[in-house]
């Protein structure tokens, strides 16, 4: 069974939502209707011809939809306003354990865990002696996910660091950590100082990958307006893609789009291989 989908005005991809919005202000929506039609069946096809998610990252969804986010942030609880629209869900989820799974990761890294659901999805497909270190700034989701990840048998291989993601990297880079999978899903502003603290200070496994959400960031990479966070990333796509150590591949497959990177001595030596 798939799980519950997110209500429409949190749809991931912008132009859904636009569509949406368009939708809204015309009086004959037989053609948009039939466009939306094209679109949303192609999503539903693809939920539907994946595998579930296990029950308790169905929880994980459940709770982070129906969570007062607004409430809390109103109450000064969270450090802002945290909204179900940040979670990565279902596809994006199990993509991820593919991924893990497919490299055979043991040690995965995640900037920006909010309600845990990728890191439990990472950890799903991890070996028993498997590791997620999940970071996060907002001190208020640690006991959250602690709570929902602790039904799960996996949860155990998660471990939480709580503050700024730069202060976290350096510290795993002090500790001399290095991870097969790092997941970027934080601020986007910061994810070039990121990249360069996790390739010059050692954080990636010589066979690792950098997977990084969104990195279209509602397209505000290839349009003309773009806020700090849009700056961030379209600085952060074009440097990687010019970084002669590593070879990356920006795609689609997932709409808000996923960039992969992987070192280029990596990426050769599989092309020579066969
Ligand atoms: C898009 S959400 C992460 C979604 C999560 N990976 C998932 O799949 O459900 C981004 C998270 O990054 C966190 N964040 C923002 N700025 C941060 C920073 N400087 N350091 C660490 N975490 C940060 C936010 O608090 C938020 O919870």
């Amino acid at each position: 069974m798939a799980q519950q989908p997110a209500p429409r005005r949190y749809h991931r991809d912008p132009m859904v939502r636009k569509m949406w919005e368009l939708r809204d202000q015309l009086k004959d929506t037989k053609t948009l209707d039939e466009a939306l039609e094209l679109y949303l069946k192609r999503d539903k096809y693809c939920d539907d011809h994946t595998s579930p998610a296990s029950s308790e990252l169905q929880e994980i969804n459940q709770m982070t939809l129906a969570h007062p986010w607004s409430e809390l942030y109103a109450q000064g609880k969270t450090l802002w306003n945290l909204m179900p629209g940040m979670m990565s869900g279902f596809l994006e989820g199990q993509f991820l354990k593919f991924l893990v799974s497919m490299s055979n990761a043991k040690k995965v890294l995640e900037l920006g865990m909010y309600t845990g659901y990728s890191a439990l999805a990472c950890a799903e497909a991890l070996p028993v002696n498997g590791e997620v270190i999940t970071c996060d700034v907002d001190p208020y989701l640690e006991s959250l996910v602690k709570k929902y990840i602790s039904k799960s048998i996996h949860g155990r291989k998660i471990s939480i660091r709580i503050g700024p993601a730069l202060d976290t990297i350096n510290k795993l880079a002090d500790e001399k950590q290095s991870f097969d999978i790092i997941f970027l899903d934080a601020n986007k502003d910061q994810y070039w100082e990121y990249y360069q603290v996790i390739m010059d200070r050692g954080l990636l496994a010589p066979r690792g990958t950098i997977v990084v959400d969104n990195a279209f960031f509602q397209g505000q990479v290839y349009h003309e307006t773009r806020d700090s966070m849009g700056e961030g990333m379209k600085k952060f796509n074009e440097n990687v893609s010019r970084d002669p150590r590593v070879n990356t591949s920006l795609r689609t497959f997932l709409p808000i789009g996923v960039q992969m990177i992987r070192m280029v001595f990596i990426m050769s030596h599989v092309c020579c291989a066969h």
